[in-house]
Order: structure tokens, then C-alpha cells, then sequence
């Protein structure tokens, strides 16, 4: 624990992921998925949804290695990005200053680290703002993206992944527990929805999906029929479906670098100060898919490596407690 006050974190923000191919990348995310283009150059790409005021919430940039470069929340005010920069060197854990220009496009002073977990990420305030698009019908395109809504995260200590969100001030919404209460799985937020980041156990650090929102059900089936419609499927990874965590609806995609995004709808609120976690048994079959829909194996065993603060591949651990081996019917497995 530090003695330094944690930076207010407002919400999960962008996330920047490294394509080994730009052109095909853009057809994934904006042809097929509706992305609007907010800022390009020859190797990146600045996206963002229809409902996202802010510059971007998606920054794909051409790299040797399919990765994420890093995670990033923004923070209430400028004094935050100080208080995170205090907050992570006290840590211990690499910690770099960017002042505006340095780092993204449209993000002004920001600061990045590497988190006791092994995650690049980064604290900024400043931002530019875009064309408000919520109502530019004309423009809603494909998936018909709205926002970006979480990062789901890959980590082989569930548990040291909970105490040091909850350090940082998040919630927790729900859990995924053993028998004996260990921690298969959370949900952890800032914005009043079930999740800005949750854990999924597993080799760590790699990025497990990012959560990307839709306004309606019928726009994650018309994601779902327009890949099959372009004989497109085998980017369709699990799902459609129900989910028994967040009751969200969802369909998990992969792109064509194997990145993994969920086009997800439909959680529910957790604004109120009381708001109680609800916890689900690693033995119940709807945990995952309220339907009881087996879970893939690909989908609890691949997810993207992430890179540190100079560009290199950071190492994984293995998995304390594997989900994927408990033997829950809902999973298909074992
Ligand atoms: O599959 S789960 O119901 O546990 C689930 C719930 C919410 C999510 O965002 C997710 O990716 C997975
Ligand atoms: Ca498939
Ligand atoms: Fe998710």
C-alpha cells in the first residue's frame, strides 16, 4: 500500500494496441465495426464510437508484434496525473512522464507506468475533444460502436489484481468464487456500469478483449450476421449470447492480428455508495453464459502480450488457479 493518495480515475479510456497490418486492421475496425476515423497518419489509426466526446478511445499504430502498447484511464483533473505519478513511483514499478505532444495524438499531459501487475498503462486529464456523433445517424456504421466500455485483463493472481484496483479506488461489481471463496474472476469499476477493467485467470500480463459497447441486443446480432454474411465467420469467436456476470449481451470477436474485442450491451447500474458485489460459483453453469453455451477453450487460453514502457515484450507468468479446469459443464472442458 502507499502513504500517496490514489488519483481519481473517472473511467477506462483508450486502449493502444499494436497491428502488424494497418490496412487490414482498419477494415476490421471501421469498415466492419463502425469506428469512426478521428486522426490518421501512415502507421496509426485514432477511433473512437459514436457517443465518445473525446478524441479517441482506440489508437491502432503499425508494430512488428500484435500487443498492446498500453491501457489507459482518464483521470478527474490535471493534479491527478501528479497524484498518479507519486502513486506508481512510490510502487516502485517504471514510471514516465509524457508532457502534451509527447505521447498520443489529442492526449495532453499524461503519465505512464508499469503496474504492479505488469501493465502498461497510463493517467491522463487532458484530452481533445471531437464531433459529437451521438446523433449523426449518417455516420453510424457496421457494429454501430457507441464507446469503448472495459478492459478485461489476463493475470495469474486474481487476488493481487482485486487489492491493488481496490487501492486505486475501484468497486467491485461481481466475482466468480471457488468453494472455498477464492477469486476465479471480478469486475471492478470507477463509471457506474459493472466493469471499466476485470480479471480473467490466466498467464499474465497479456490483454484478454476489450469490452466495446453497443446501445441495443439487435447490433450485436447484426455484427454477428454481417461477418457471415462476408463468409467472415471465423472471426466470430464465442457467442452470441447472454452473459450470467454484467447480463450483458455479447459476442467476442477476434481481429485479424488475433486481438480480441467484445461487442457488448445491456449491464446495469452501480452508481449507489452501498452497491453490494454479487458473487457467482465457479460450479454455476450460467456464470459465464446464462444460457449455459459451453465457453470456448481458445477464449480462456489466447489473449494479446502487452509490451513495456520501451516497446519490449514483457514475460508471463503462469496461471495460480485455471477456470478453464474446474469441471463446470457450461465450459464444455475436461
Ligand atoms: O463471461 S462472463 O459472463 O463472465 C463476462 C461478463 C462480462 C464481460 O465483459 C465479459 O467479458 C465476460
Ligand atoms: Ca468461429
Ligand atoms: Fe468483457
Amino acid at each position: 500500500m502507499t502513504e500517496t493518495a490514489a488519483p481519481d480515475v473517472v473511467r477506462s479510456a483508450y486502449a493502444q494496441l499494436a497491428v502488424t497490418d494497418l490496412a487490414k486492421a482498419r477494415w476490421f475496425w471501421v469498415d466492419m465495426l463502425g469506428f469512426h476515423v478521428q486522426y490518421e497518419d501512415a502507421d496509426s489509426l485514432y477511433l473512437r464510437g459514436t457517443d465518445e466526446l473525446t478524441h479517441h478511445s482506440l489508437v491502432l499504430r503499425k508494430g512488428e508484434l500484435a500487443a498492446l502498447d498500453h491501457i489507459s484511464y482518464r483521470v478527474r483533473t490535471p493534479d491527478d496525473v501528479d497524484k498518479a505519478e507519486k502513486f506508481f513511483t512510490e510502487l516502485g514499478g517504471p514510471v514516465k512522464r509524457l508532457k502534451k505532444g509527447e505521447g498520443t495524438v489529442g492526449v495532453g499531459d499524461a503519465v505512464r507506468v508499469v503496474d504492479p501487475l505488469g501493465f502498461p498503462v497510463e493517467f491522463f486529464h487532458e484530452i481533445e475533444r471531437g464531433e459529437r456523433l451521438i446523433q449523426r445517424y449518417d455516420l453510424h456504421r457496421g457494429a454501430q460502436i457507441a464507446r469503448l466500455d472495459h478492459f478485461n485483463i489476463c493475470t495469474p493472481d486474481i487476488p493481487a489484481a482485486y487489492a491493488h484496483y481496490r487501492s486505486l479506488g475501484f468497486g467491485c461489481s461481481e466475482t466468480i468464487e471457488g468453494d472455498e471463496h477464492e477469486l476465479y474472476a471480478a469486475w471492478m469499476y470507477r463509471k457506474q456500469t459493472v466493469h471499466d477493467v476485470a480479471f480473467t485467470g490466466g498467464a499474465g500480463p497479456r490483454l484478454h478483449h476489450l469490452g466495446v459497447a453497443t446501445h441495443e441486443s439487435h447490433q450485436v446480432l447484426r455484427t454477428a450476421d454481417i461477418f457471415g454474411a462476408l463468409h467472415e465467420e471465423k472471426h466470430i469467436e464465442r457467442g452470441p449470447g447472454r452473459h450470467g456476470v454484467s447480463n450483458a449481451f455479447y459476442v467476442y470477436l477476434r481481429d485479424p492480428d488475433g486481438h480480441r474485442v467484445e461487442i457488448y450491451t445491456s449491464d446495469y447500474y452501480t452508481g449507489d455508495p452501498d452497491h453490494e458485489t454479487y458473487r457467482w460459483s465457479v460450479h454455476d453453469d450460467r456464470r459465464r453464459d446464462f444460457w449455459g453455451n459451453a465457453v470456448i477453450e481458445s477464449w480462456y487460453k489466447e489473449a494479446t502480450p502487452v509490451l513495456d514502457l520501451d516497446g519490449r515484450q514483457q514475460p508471463v507468468s503462469s496461471s495460480l488457479l485455471d477456470e478453464s479446469a474446474v469441471q463446470v459443464g457450461a465450459d464444455g472442458l475436461g
